[in-house]
């Protein structure tokens, strides 16, 4: 019997919060006291048991472990180098540091949270400076990895790789202006050495550094980082596999195949480029190619007909070939045996991480089962639609310009200098949560159902009444989530009922599933706004989520571009601000948090996102009269990439999250020649922490010294479905007298 190489059929990461959430259920018991450490723990290995019984289901020839996380992967690496920082370490035991660090406590703010390139998981950003001390802490792996090889699993440790990490972390707070942590990299090295030793000691022959940083632009220096890294980490007893997993390594290609690794995923879904160069270039036989085909990110079923294919190409080129998926499931719900309500003619379309794996070891065998999806289902396809969208000219993403507009809009509906608004939720109480839970469970009837709502629009509009802000809104009671509420009203989606994949911590979402052509087949939210707007004599404003956020939080259908799923979804809301400005909403804001999110790697590939992003943007806003206000909301910062796409979508009026980035943010719209509309947030509403008029007013009086208060909007900074009426009626309250108070002084 011939053994097959480790890497034969493998996949790079696996879910982890368990296929009912379970860990997260554990993590928060474990945060409000609930249960304690031996309970956690007992909770997280059953967690871990079941992975690992997913992960041996199929014959893979090696699985990955320390792919568990109580919270984050870049912090276990972080806590796995001994770099948690200073602040946190006099909190108890290792644990209670970890989630210090990951949740903070009474005294001390957690790490800063972002953006997992360009994906909704959020991981928690590293902190070095010059003087940190890396120490190798191998405990956490060499635990999953016993735990594995008692099953008789042949098992591979994953850390993110040191590049990785060293890009992926910022200066700790005290370090000298021109300290880049990536200069730590001789001291991290050493650190991973100690840890890869710990590992072979152990028993491990292989170890998996993922390197995702390597799918973006880099430059030289960072470059050369790479083959320094690698060609030292090649000199130990461990066999190296690299990963990327987010698009294509491209300059870092020839670095790391030549650099001593012994193997190298390829991710053949985002990535593909790469195997053009790898078809146009000589790949060392010593190393190992493992070819990503089975998508990591999306839930449609591999096409392994096609998939073969690719992984044919990869072996005429190179000496070892093995099969992965193209980056971690971690993307993707667990199981897809769970949606009981999907249509079949769905389902049999769609793969979810257990299934994925399946998928990857039928590749693996010659003669493994193949799938061809064939032609797109035609009761998907929305002729009427694509008619529609075909016969529109520029003109429909082209409103009068901003001038005009103001103009229109100033005679329209009469604003003070620094209105105040907020930016849509009012917070969600338990009592909507049951009365939206009771009505999808058919144990509240539709009539009750909407009084109950009315009931809580009336409410939010007396409270707005009574601060005085100057536009209202309805406080979006009527949805659990800004996307999946659109797409259980769209023609074309469909939700899940388990399908959640972690987003950050013990946070999940339920992306819903986008599989044909889009359309709206009756208004959604024009009752809602209609009646709020009934209720006052001040503007309310009308509530959408954009194209591109709706893309971004959906499993999307790869059958054609992403542009031109964002034509149909924009399409969709263009009928929907038509019909909110003809029932007399006189502004209409659609938010696009997602903007950034979206924004490809590689720049080579951006202005074509930037183009398509805002043009669907534009599509969707673009129907109304000069004289209605288009807003747009955007949040999760370093809008500095997207300023020029935030310029694009010509809003009349942009409200940010600010607050937490010290209103860095007015610099960057001042040196863009940002010339609309802009509202700063000015109360940061992650805290529950309450604002004080002062400080509002001394960041108003900021403002204005860089944007004319005619321009300048006041609001929080995103919003308020998370927080208490406790907090947000004085932090309301504080907001609006600050804009009175800088307002007198004009
Ligand atoms: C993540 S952005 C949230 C915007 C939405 N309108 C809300 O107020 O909740
Ligand atoms: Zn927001």
């Amino acid at each position: 019997m011939t053994t097959r190489h480790p890497l034969s059929a493998t996949v790079l990461g696996y879910p982890r919060i368990g296929a009912k959430r379970e860990l997260k259920r554990a993590v928060e018991a474990y945060w409000a006291g609930n249960i304690d450490d031996a309970g956690l723990a007992a909770a997280s290995a059953e967690v871990r048991a079941q992975m690992l019984t997913d992960l041996s289901a199929q014959d893979l020839t090696s699985v990955p472990v320390n792919v568990f996380s109580h919270y984050d992967h870049v912090l276990d690496t972080t806590a796995a180098v001994g770099a948690i920082p200073e602040r946190y370490r006099n909190v108890g035991g290792t644990l209670a540091q970890y989630f210090a660090a990951a949740h903070g406590n009474a005294e001390l703010a957690p790490l800063e949270l972002t953006k997992w390139f360009d994906t909704n998981y959020h991981y928690l950003v590293p902190e070095l400076g010059p003087d940190t001390v890396f120490s190798a802490q191998p405990q956490k792996a060499l635990q999953e990895y016993h735990e594995a090889v008692e099953r008789g699993l042949q098992a591979r440790p994953v850390l993110l790789g040191p590049i990785s990490f060293l890009l992926l972390a910022k200066p700790e707070p005290g370090s000298p202006s021109d300290f880049h942590p990536l200069s730590r990299l001789e001291d991290l090295i050493a650190c991973y050495r100690d840890l890869l030793a710990a590992f072979t000691e152990a028993g491990a022959t292989w170890v998996q550094l993922d390197e995702p940083a390597l799918c973006a632009d880099r430059t030289e220096a960072e470059l050369a980082a790479v083959a320094t890294a690698y060609t030292a980490l090649a000199h130990t007893e461990a066999n190296i596999f690299v990963t990327g997993g987010y698009g294509s390594f491209d300059k870092a290609l020839p670095l790391l195949l030549n650099s001593g690794i012994d193997a190298l995923a390829i991710d053949a879904v985002a990535g593909a480029s790469d195997i053009d160069w790898l078809e146009a270039n000589e790949v060392p036989p010593q190393v190992t190619l493992v070819a990503g085909v089975v998508d990591g990110r999306n839930i449609w079923r591999t096409d392994t007909v096609r998939a073969a294919a690719i992984v044919d190409r990869i072996k005429a080129v190179a000496t070892t070939v093995g099969v992965s998926s193209s980056c971690s499931l971690l993307h993707v719900p667990v199981d897809l045996e769970a949606e009981t309500g999907l249509a079949p003619e769905l389902a049999q379309r769609l793969a979810f991480a257990r299934q994925k794996i399946r998928e990857v070891s039928q590749l693996a065998q010659p003669d493994g089962e193949r799938w061809s999806r064939g032609e797109s289902n035609l009761a998907w396809r929305n002729d009427h639609i694509r008619q529609r969208l075909a016969s529109l000219d520029a003109s429909a993403t082209q409103r009068d310009d901003f001038e005009t507009r103001v103009k229109a809009q100033e005679a329209h509906t009469p604003l003070p200098p620094l209105a105040t608004t907020s930016i849509g939720s009012f917070p969600q109480t338990t009592d909507i949560r049951r009365a939206r839970a009771q009505h999808r469970n058919g144990l509240m009837i539709d009539v009750d159902y909407k009084s109950r709502l009315k009931k809580e629009i009336a409410s939010v509009i007396e409270l707005q009444e009574r601060l005085d802000f100057d536009v209202l809104v309805h406080g979006e009671a009527e949805r659990n989530d800004m996307v999946q509420y659109f797409a259980e009203h769209l023609a074309g989606f469909t939700t899940t009922e388990a399908g959640w994949v972690q987003s950050y911590g013990s946070r999940c979402v339920r992306p819903p599933i986008l599989f044909g052509d889009v359309s709206r087949p009756s208004p959604i939210t024009v009752d809602w706004s209609a009646y709020a707007q009934s209720l006052t004599t001040k503007p309310v404003k009308g509530m959408l989520t954009g194209p591109v956020t709706i893309l971004a939080w959906s499993f999307v259908r790869d059958d054609q571009p992403l542009s031109d799923t964002a034509a149909q979804v924009a399409l969709a809301l263009r009928d929907e601000v038509a019909d909110l400005e003809a029932a007399g909403l006189k502004v209409i804001q659609v938010d696009e948090p997602a903007l950034r999110e979206m924004l490809p790697l590689r720049q080579a590939e951006q202005d074509d996102y930037r183009r398509w992003a805002t043009d669907a943007f534009r599509l969707a806003t673009a129907v109304v009269k000069p004289e209605t206000a288009i807003h747009t909301h955007l949040c999760y910062s370093e809008f500095g990439e997207v300023i020029d796409a935030i310029n694009a979508l010509d809003a009349d009026v942009t409200s940010i999250e600010a607050s937490r980035s010290k209103m860095e943010v007015l610099q960057d719209l001042h040196a863009s020649q940002f010339a609309r509309g802009v509202g700063p947030g000015v109360y940061d509403i992650h805290s529950p922490r309450v604002p004080t008029v002062e400080e509002i007013a001394s960041a108003l009086s900021k403002a204005i010294a860089v944007i004319d208060p005619k321009r300048l909007w006041v609001n929080p900074d995103c919003g308020l479905k998370t927080r208490r009426y406790k907090e947000v009626e004085p932090a309301l309250a504080s907001l609006v007298e600050a804009a009175k108070q800088v307002r007198a002084q004009l």
